[in-house]
């Protein structure tokens, strides 16, 4: 039987780390990866035939869970009429006019094959209509590797960015503005100073790339008056978020209603899909509509239409989420019952189906710094021991867990069985 470490090393002779996300690579686990052959409802099965209780769920997209007969049965059935056409197909109506009536805000939805195309296409959609060019993001957002989205705070944050990856040209970077998570004073003050020079606000409005932050009072609130006082367009990322933190994204859970919206992950169950949509006066813009370009190969993919089509369809089940976000506390306090009693500083923070363990004694993280300062040495200590008691948590201390609803009752105190061990280590 060929283990994970032996195909670990296979992988890495013709694919960078080894792996195809740098995530997936247990950078900093002092690990190697666990290679998985195949999936079932709540559980991950690997190479050598270990069965895992799944919290990352292939980053979000299989909310009910893995192998959803539903959404493979919604495949099977497309698969003898072709893969891809290059051509209009009517399923990709089905899933717009889905999309449109799930979430409100977004009068019309463009397809792409993945988030990062999304929120790419929205940036370039915003800095179009509006004509200017600096956008404004926050630390520890992460919305997929465009260019100006791979930018951090410059040493005059509010003048210009600079570049978080080699390859990033200063003069794009220049244009991206990084604020902080949680800091509506921060974002007053820059509009304050420049706020006609900003084309849009992007934003998760649970941020889920820094572990989970939920938006503190007024947060949002702020982002929405502020765009409406100066032009600029809200975009909220939502590739994370979306159909997951409720029906109709954190949109609704929070009632803001940003002018664009960013999807992926549960909109294509498991296939690769993104979409960005908003109001329709935005979306004219769009070529062939408008002037502003986009476009690809794979977008409204026929067999990736038909599977989030099933999965979307199947969230509507009235219940749905409040029996997600359930599951979620009776974790997140049954894991923080064992923390205290173990005397270990670890607290949770979760918003829907999603969630984020924080080994720290700060009593709430809201920003990146905060979630910085927490001990990534006990996180990945715990992670081990978890992995190695048939619990598959986010492989890094700055990712969300995801839920779903495939986990059962019995899949949950497994889960806390298992936490009953390393705690003490920790
Ligand atoms: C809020 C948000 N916006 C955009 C993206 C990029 O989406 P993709 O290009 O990976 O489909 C993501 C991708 N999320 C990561 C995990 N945090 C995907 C996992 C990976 O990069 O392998 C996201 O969370």
């Amino acid at each position: 039987m060929t283990t994970s470490a032996e195909l670990f090393d296979l992988a890495s002779r013709h694919i960078p780390g080894g792996v195809n996300s740098p995530v997936r690579a247990f950078k900093g686990l002092h690990r190697p990866p666990v290679f998985m052959e195949r999936a079932q409802g709540a559980f991950l099965f690997d190479v050598e035939g270990n069965r895992y209780v799944d919290y990352v769920g292939s980053w979000g997209p299989m909310i009910t869970g893995h192998a959803d007969q539903d959404v493979l049965a919604a495949v099977r059935a497309r698969l003898d009429n072709g893969l891809s056409f290059g051509t209009p197909t009517a399923v990709e109506t089905t899933m717009a006019d889905l999309i449109c009536e799930m979430i409100p805000s977004m009068d019309m939805v463009r397809m792409t094959s993945s988030g990062t195309e999304a929120t790419m296409s929205a940036i370039r959609l915003a800095r179009g209509t509006t004509g200017r060019d600096k956008i404004v993001k926050f630390e520890g957002n992460y919305h997929g590797h465009s260019d100006s989205l791979l930018v951090k705070a410059g040493s005059g944050a509010l003048t210009h960015g600079e570049p978080s990856s080699p390859g990033v040209p200063a003069s794009l970077a220049e244009h991206t503005i990084t604020l902080s998570f949680n800091d509506p004073e921060g974002v007053e003050a820059c509009f304050s100073e420049i706020g006609d020079q900003i084309a849009c606000i992007i934003v998760e409005p649970v941020a889920g790339n820094m572990n989970c932050i939920p938006p503190q009072p007024g947060f949002l609130e702020t982002l929405r008056r502020v765009c409406n006082e100066y032009g600029s367009v809200l975009i909220f990322d939502e590739v994370m978020t979306g159909f997951r933190v409720a029906l109709g994204g954190a949109q609704a859970h929070y009632g803001i209603v940003p002018d664009l919206t960013c999807l992926g992950k549960i909109v294509g169950g498991g296939m690769p899909v993104g979409a960005f949509g908003g109001k329709r006066e935005i979306m004219q813009n769009i070529s062939p509509l408008g002037p502003v370009y986009q476009a690809g190969t794979l977008s409204g993919n026929p067999l990736a239409m038909a599977a989030g089509v099933a999965l979307l369809t199947k969230l509507q089940v009235p219940g749905f989420h409040d029996a997600l976000s359930q599951r979620v506390n009776t974790l997140c306090t049954g894991l923080q019952e064992r923390a205290n009693a173990a005397r270990v500083p670890m607290m949770t923070q979760s918003a829907g189906g999603m969630f984020g363990l924080f080994f720290t004694s700060q009593s709430r993280v809201d920003n990146f710094a905060q979630a910085t300062a927490c001990n990534p040495d006990a996180f990945r200590r715990f992670f081990g021991a978890m992995l190695d008691h048939g619990v598959y948590l986010a492989p890094s201390a700055y990712e969300a867990g995801f839920m779903s609803s495939a986990h059962t009752p019995e899949d949950i105190q497994f889960t806390l069985d298992a936490a009953e061990k390393p705690l003490p280590l920790c």
